[in-house]
């Protein structure tokens, strides 16, 4: 199949770590490449937001990824980005130049406009069939970040606008199928393909980073408040009571290099909260690390731990299940799925430092039960979560559109970005 896919802020070739960039660069990256593996051509289009960056990048056999001009050639924040859809359309159009593609894959809300918009400005009597995944809604972020949240206000309808009006939409995890039903999207055309782990890249056995104290806990991602880093810092004392003094907290991601990262404003609010709860010397902030060094990091820890307030899906579980590592999950959205409970790692309630502190106490005090857990969620990670096996699933959903002869891209007859003032 020729596939196109749309990542509006999210290039897979985007350093990671910064507060618009992870999971769903990650995703983009491997599912492409996962495809292109099995044949397809494959061609990523993502907004330009550095003059620098070439036109086109080959990034192997079957893979591209084209830079669309659309908005400033800086780095914007994806919040703002939603005036420069019409423009990435009217860029993947005319890179289309009439050869269209058989499906467009489109990853968040604003991309999906732009493959909507895309598809019906090539004007061929068939439009491409729309193929949606939302990574993120802004109905659960506007229900955990209240005020907080700068999505544009558009959001709450035109979001729901792109599930209804695309062909397919793929969810990664069951509790993402009952928010995009209460979005009023059709359970008929939504199948659930999770997001995966590069085995590759993670595997069972690999090196680990040297670490200086007894014990290290590791946190892994965009560093922004909802991530929940700060409950980590609260659960430290509570660990140094139950006698566990000689315990480093490592919190990777951040803005940047190190400079970045003391202007970080999340990671002068973590600093405080370290010094003012007296845990200073216990955590150790590295910024953005290279993807390459990831795995000898996550093998340095006794345990990961993800306690965001809200999680759509959550790849940095998988990666430490990939390397063996057990997780301490707080039990929301995918979260509840790749972590088994008791298996593969611990659930606890989300927001709860005392909990988390008694899940930590019990996995650093017994290296037998880390080592069994660490192997059960390298079996899992292995045996359900391959990009080749979610590329087969995504593979069944762009087939079952085109055998469908679907595109139906019914709407309420709303043109979203024609002459708009969002
Ligand atoms: C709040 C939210 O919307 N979260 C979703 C978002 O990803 P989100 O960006 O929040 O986070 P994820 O945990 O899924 O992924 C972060 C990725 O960045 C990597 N990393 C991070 C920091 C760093 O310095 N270096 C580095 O390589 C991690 O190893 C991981 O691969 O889209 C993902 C893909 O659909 C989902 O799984 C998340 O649930
Ligand atoms: O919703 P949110 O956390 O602000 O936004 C996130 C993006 O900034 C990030 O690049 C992407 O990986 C996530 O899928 C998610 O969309």
């Amino acid at each position: 199949m020729k596939i196109s896919m749309v990542s509006e802020h999210a290039s897979p070739l985007a350093a990671l770590g910064g507060v618009d960039a992870g999971g769903q660069n990650v995703h983009v990256a491997a599912l492409s490449s996962a495809l292109a593996d099995r044949g397809h051509q494959v061609t990523v289009y993502t907004r330009r937001d550095d003059p620098g960056l070439p036109a086109r990048v080959q990034v192997g056999p079957g893979l591209t990824v084209v830079n669309v001009d659309a908005g400033p050639a800086r780095r914007v924040p994806k919040d703002e980005l939603l005036p420069f859809m019409g423009e990435l359309a009217d860029g993947i159009c005319a890179d289309w130049a009439g050869q269209l593609p058989d499906v467009v894959h489109a990853h968040f809300w604003m991309s999906g406009l732009a493959a909507i918009q895309a598809s019906r400005r090539a004007g061929a009597a068939d439009p491409v069939p729309v193929v949606q995944t939302f990574h993120a809604l802004g109905s659960v972020k506007r229900r955990h970040q209240g005020a907080a949240d700068t999505s544009p206000p558009a959001r709450e309808w035109l979001e729901p606008w792109v599930g209804r009006t695309a062909d397919w939409v793929i969810a990664t995890c069951p509790d993402e199928v009952f928010e995009l039903k209460a979005l009023g999207i059709s359970r008929s055309k939504i199948s659930i393909a999770p997001c995966g782990v590069d085995l590759n890249l993670f595997p069972g056995t690999s090196d680990a980073e040297p670490r200086s104290r007894t014990h290290r806990i590791l946190s892994v991602g965009r560093l922004v408040q909802r991530k929940g880093v700060d409950l980590i810092i609260r659960a430290l004392p509570l660990l140094a009571e139950a006698g566990f003094n000689d315990v480093e907290l490592l919190i990777v991601g951040g803005s940047g290099d190190a400079l970045n990262l003391e202007e970080d404003p999340e990671a002068q609010r973590l600093r405080s909260l370290a010094k003012e709860l007296g845990v200073e010397d216990m955590v150790t902030m590295r910024g953005q690390v290279p993807r390459d060094s990831m795995p000898g990091i996550f093998r340095s820890a006794d345990a990961v731990v993800c306690t965001p307030w809200y999680e759509p899906f959550g790849i940095v579980p998988l990666e430490a299940m990939a390397c063996g590592v057990p997780v301490v999950a707080a039990a929301v959205g995918g979260l509840r799925e790749t972590v088994v409970d008791q298996k593969t790692g611990l659930h606890v309630p989300p927001r709860d430092p005392e909990a988390l502190a008694e899940a930590l106490a019990k996995l650093l005090a017994d290296p037998e039960l880390r080592a069994d857990m660490g192997r059960a969620g390298s079996r899992r990670a292995r045996s359900r979560y391959s990009w080749e096996r979610i590329a087969a699933d995504t593979e069944k959903a762009y087939r079952s559109v085109l055998a469908a002869g679907l595109s139906r891209q019914a709407d309420e007859g709303l043109e979203p970005l024609e002459g708009t003032a969002l």
